[in-house]
């Protein structure tokens, strides 16, 4: 069992991006891509954060590293509030936080050797040089499932599969106690995929490591992940464990997105494939409501009107919709 310990805590997070605006249009409009979600995740456990692309999951993991500079809310690690501490400050928790990324010959310098490419966060946060430097460099890269031989190489020389190994030796080196996963498995071939997966298990359980682990498809973060939350539109639509998730979704939003999720074997049931209608809302200054209301079926007066808050449906169960009840017959 996972120590339910909280190991971040966001509260109300936001991050507007500001538009460029027309000559003719004096003001300033924002997209709103985080709009004042919360979420906890505790220590040792996989936080899965899924929605379709544009709703603003990456934007919430580059917030908490601070890429982004947040523009409300709180971000609580470890118990300390890190919302608005100094880049000096950052860099204490940059140790603790590192991310992967979904292309990972982008995110490697590819003119440095994998050895320079693990090494540069050793250099920068620990005292470890020399001999022991390179040590550690090739215990991550066989922890990874790389060789030693492979220190003195450079990005290009390697698959799609095992450049993201390389990233997230990267990312371990510094002994973390959080990586952001933005979609590492999305561009690699499925059957690499199941291979990453596994890996980050592993070392999961051999570090004792805490993921975010953010995917645009349900299917990607069932298997790792303990609990889910479902992003639309910058707005938190549902939180559950990850088996009640799959089992009882409340939200339609995630009812939808299940729905679309092609299953292995032709012969177990499954419910019809539920097809969303209707346009998808701007990002752009969004009026109240529910931000997934254009496109739902059941949609009531109140649901164009007021923004439904994220609240406890069933034990440990959060969904924010204003007929979750009536819905779902509870
Ligand atoms: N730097 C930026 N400047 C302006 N708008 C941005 C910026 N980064 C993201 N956005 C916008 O914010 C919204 C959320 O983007 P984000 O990348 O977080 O979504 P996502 O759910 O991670 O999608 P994807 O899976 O495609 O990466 C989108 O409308 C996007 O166009």
């Amino acid at each position: 069992m996972p120590d339910k310990k909280v190991l971040l805590e966001i509260k109300g997070l936001k991050k507007y991006f500001t538009v460029k605006h027309s000559m003719v249009e004096s003001k300033r409009k924002y997209l709103k891509a985080v709009d004042g979600i919360s979420f906890v995740i505790n220590k040792g456990e996989t936080f899965g954060l899924v929605g379709e692309s544009g709703c603003g999951k990456s934007t919430t993991g580059r917030a908490i590293v601070r890429l982004y500079e947040p523009t409300g809310g709180k971000i609580i690690y470890d118990g300390e509030d890190i919302t608005n501490i100094s880049p000096k400050e950052m860099l204490k928790y940059r140790k603790r936080i590192q991310m992967i990324f979904q292309d990972p010959y982008a995110s490697l310098n590819t003119r440095m050797t994998i050895a320079d490419i693990i090494g540069e966060g050793l250099d920068i946060h620990t005292d470890i040089k020399g001999e022991a430097r390179m040590e550690r460099i090739h215990d991550l890269l066989t922890r990874v499932g790389l060789k030693k031989e492979h220190a003195s190489r450079y990005p290009h020389e390697f698959s799609g599969g095992q450049r993201q190994r390389i990233g997230i030796a990267r990312a371990i080196a510094i002994e973390p106690d959080l990586i952001i996963c933005d979609e590492p498995i999305s561009a690699l071939d499925v059957s690499i995929q199941a291979q990453v997966v596994n890996m980050l298990e592993d070392l999961q359980k051999e570090l004792g490591l805490t993921y975010l682990f953010i995917a645009h498809d349900l299917s990607m973060v069932k298997h790792i992940s303990d609990r889910i939350g479902v992003m639309y539109l910058g707005h938190m639509m549902e939180i559950a464990e990850s088996n009640e998730l799959y089992e009882k979704p409340l939200h339609p939003y995630t009812k939808a997105l299940l729905s679309s999720i092609p299953i292995p074997d032709p012969r177990a049931k499954k419910e019809g494939r539920i097809v969303l209608e209707g346009d998808v809302r701007s990002p752009i200054d969004p009026k109240e409501g529910c931000r997934f209301s254009s496109r739902c079926r059941y949609c009531e007066e109140i649901c164009d009107e007021v923004t439904p808050e994220l609240v406890e449906v069933l034990p440990d169960h959060f969904v924010a919709c204003h007929l979750v009840k009536k819905i779902n017959n509870l």
